[in-house]
């Protein structure tokens, strides 16, 4: 799936301003940040919910131009979604596969194999009204699925969730691009599940794209200089700085019983190792109370990009 320029326009207001990207299947590709950034508009348009103000899009191979078409290659979890509660999640597979256009016979088997899928097997004859949250959010993933789309949206799955569930939801998510071959397009405020999950990222800010790029190539655009904070003995700060005076690459900055030290790429871009810090200190018989690196996280870079002045 690819778009090219695509923009939404609520009057005087850009939701979605110029954005372009690509996700080939197989991949996850996450859709990043703040409130109000246009990350659902950018799904709602993807989706064929909405007709985008100008710019092009293609989802599995097909134009824009054939919402329709697009509908049926394509699985959508909204942000919420509404059940029948008194249905059972059998039925309300078996009714959507069915609308789908398959047959009783094949809607039955998908509907065996997605409650499967999704792990709710054991309960797929109890009423919705009697499922949890994360069970409820497994079946909208399991209804995503009944077309064997091409092209996977989720918007916001975790939300809500405990951690269990939103394991649980992941797992599923990986297993759709992973097994499925699907392309996956996920929308989420939790950076750390964008880590374990997404081959690349989207940053968004008021519609705008600000980063793109595998999660290692975002970090990297703004994470150049990682940080360390290393606590040490407040009467051996001294004797610590020392044993890394000599150190290449190497800012200190010194409190009370703590260095923090910015670990600056060489000229070859190389950034000094971690380990070879702590090994200086260690040797100088100094004992390192905590040590924790900054910089290198998503949500160091995340909020390092969104956090600054809007244009
Ligand atoms: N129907 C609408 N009419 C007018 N403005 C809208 C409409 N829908 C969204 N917007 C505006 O478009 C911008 C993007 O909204 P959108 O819901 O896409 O953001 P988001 O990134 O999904 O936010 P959140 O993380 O809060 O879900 C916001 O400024 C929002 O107020």
């Amino acid at each position: 799936m690819e778009a090219v320029g695509l923009t939404k326009r609520y009057g005087g207001r850009t939701a979605v301003d110029e954005v372009s990207f690509s996700v080939s299947r197989g991949e996850v590709l996450g859709l990043l940040g703040p409130n109000g950034a246009g990350k659902t508009t950018a799904i709602r348009l993807l989706t064929t919910m909405l007709t985008p103000s100008s710019g092009q899009f293609r989802v599995a191979g097909v134009d824009c131009g054939k919402p329709n078409d697009i509908r049926r290659r394509i699985g959508v979890l909204p942000e919420s979604a509404g059940y029948p509660e008194h249905h059972s999640g059998s039925e309300y597979l078996l009714y959507h596969a069915r609308l789908f256009g398959l047959n009783r016979t094949d809607a039955a088997g998908t509907t065996e194999r997605l409650l499967a899928e999704v792990g709710l097997a054991d309960r797929a004859s109890s009423a919705i009204a009697t499922y949890s949250r994360g069970m409820r959010q497994r079946l909208g993933i399991a209804r995503a699925l009944v077309n064997d789309p091409a092209v996977v949206f989720f918007d916001e799955p975790t939300l809500g969730l405990d951690p269990a569930g939103q394991r649980q939801v992941l797992g599923i998510i990986c297993d759709i691009a992973q097994r499925r071959g699907a392309a996956v397009v996920l929308s989420t405020h939790a950076l750390t599940e964008v880590e374990d999950v997404c081959t690349s990222v989207l940053i968004l800010r008021q519609g705008t794209v600000l980063a793109a790029g595998t999660v290692a190539e975002v970090i990297g655009t703004v994470a150049a200089q990682p940080t360390a904070q290393l606590r040490v003995p407040s009467d051996m700060i001294a004797r610590a700085a020392e044993s890394l005076a000599s150190a290449p690459g190497l800012q200190l900055e010194t409190t009370a019983d703590t260095l923090r030290i910015t670990l600056a790429p060489g000229g070859d871009g190389h950034v000094p190792d971690t380990n070879a810090v702590l090994r200086a200190v260690l040797d100088a018989a100094i004992p390192v109370l905590s040590f924790d690196l900054e910089g290198t996280r998503l949500s160091d870079a995340f909020l390092a990009m969104t956090s600054q002045e809007p244009r």
